[in-house]
């Protein structure tokens, strides 16, 4: 069984929910798949001052924290971080800069990637994000597998490197119904191309 991982940053919950759900149908597609989180020293704090972190705190900090031997033991590898000034959080960022030594080793050649964000508005701000992770992919030499352009009837539209949550001004917008299909159609393209045996 294909092992499929999905490794976020999430600090007021919206890409934890996010992964959650996209764990949940890969699950159902017969994936072997598993959701961590990145480092995050300072979750506490937040979760001390803000309802939104304090609402997911104890489900994110009970999820493993995603090493180098997560991705190598991967074949399908999936990102998801807020976005933050058109970039990934620093935390995320950490993570990816791990990964710098299999460069070198080429551990990661021919892995399929895909990455989602969650942002807080309508700038092209989380689309840059998602570049940014599907750059450290194909730095990599992994494959990123894009949302593309699907047209369909109750599914809001995305841009083509992934998919993104518009979480409002404070990030409690949480992700809606139509979020969860976006995501679906988002696993469905991805097992279309690595399949859970081949
Ligand atoms: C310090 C900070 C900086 C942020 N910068 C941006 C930004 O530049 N652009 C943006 O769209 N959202 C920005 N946001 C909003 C978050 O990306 C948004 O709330 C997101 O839903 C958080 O995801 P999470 O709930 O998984 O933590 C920022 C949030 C924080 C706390």
């Amino acid at each position: 069984m294909k092992r499929c991982s999905i490794i976020i940053h999430s600090t007021t919950g919206n890409c934890f929910i996010m992964g959650s759900h996209l764990k949940d149908s890969f699950a159902e597609m017969g994936f072997d798949a598993r959701l961590y989180r990145v480092k995050d020293d300072d979750l506490h704090i937040l979760a001390n001052t803000l309802e939104s972190t304090n609402d997911f705190y104890e489900d994110i900090i009970s999820l493993g924290e995603a090493t180098i031997s997560t991705l190598i033991k991967s074949s399908l590898i999936i990102l998801g971080s807020p976005s933050r000034f058109g970039n990934v959080t620093p935390e995320m960022n950490a993570f990816m800069d791990t990964a710098w030594p299999l460069k070198e080793s080429g551990e990661l050649e021919g892995k399929f990637f895909g990455c989602f964000t969650s942002s807080s508005d309508e700038t092209d701000e989380p689309s840059r994000a998602l570049e940014t992770m599907a750059h450290w992919a194909q730095s990599l030499g992994m494959i990123h597998i894009p949302y593309g352009t699907q047209i369909k009837p109750g599914v809001p539209a995305q841009p083509p490197q992934g998919v993104v949550h518009r979480a409002g001004k404070d990030g409690t917008i949480r992700p809606a119904q139509s979020m969860g299909k976006a995501l679906e159609v988002y696993a469905h393209t991805m097992a279309k191309i690595v399949t859970p045996q081949n």
